[in-house]
């Protein structure tokens, strides 16, 4: 259950049909990517929502197995997950940069994407932020795929109205 300390304060969205989404997670910290895995099912399950769950190495490999999956799979959304901490050379901003830019663009490509990758200083700041019953970023990850498939089907309904429009 979240917490006041949440930023999320959309309503999740209410579907008539099913609702597949696929977690890919980078579990480089084992413990934090179980906690984001936690709240991200928990929000998909609120919604009704099935989910699938791949792994892969690390973030940087994220954006990839999401554009593999995109190309040979049918879900409806993604949700990324994972966490990076800031080490002692610039690779840091080289896993948080490309990560989020690579997913940022399979967004614009068209894929509904939420993005539960943290990006922080040390574990302690991971490990509020992961926690379900704290940040819960990783249910507001989840949450996000589910605005942005919801939206879809919004204006995909929307367009096939209008086509039938005499
Ligand atoms: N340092 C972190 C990494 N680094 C690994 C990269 O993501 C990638 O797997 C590697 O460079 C091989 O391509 N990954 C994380 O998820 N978190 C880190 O803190
Ligand atoms: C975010 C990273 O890639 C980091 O964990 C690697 O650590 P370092 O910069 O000390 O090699």
């Amino acid at each position: 259950m979240a917490t006041a300390e949440t930023h999320y304060t959309l309503p999740l969205p209410r579907f008539d049909q099913p609702v597949k989404l696929l977690i890919v997670v980078a579990p480089y910290y084992r413990d934090i990517a179980d906690n984001l895995i936690a709240g991200a099912r928990a929000t998909a399950e609120k919604a009704g929502a099935t989910v699938d769950l791949i792994e892969v190495p690390g973030a940087l490999e994220v954006p990839t197995a999401i554009g593999i999956a995109a190309r040979m799979a049918d879900y409806d959304g993604y949700v990324a997950l994972g966490c990076v901490i800031r080490g002692e050379t610039t690779h840091y901003d080289t896993v948080c940069n490309d990560s989020s830019r690579g997913i940022t663009l399979l967004g614009l490509q068209g894929a509904c994407i939420g993005n539960g990758i943290l990006t922080v200083e040390n574990r302690a700041q991971a490990e509020v932020r992961a926690d379900p019953a704290g940040q819960d970023k990783g249910g507001g990850a989840a949450a996000a795929a589910l605005h942005l498939i919801a939206l879809s089907r919004t204006w995909a309904t929307a367009k096939k109205g209008i086509g039938f429009r005499a």
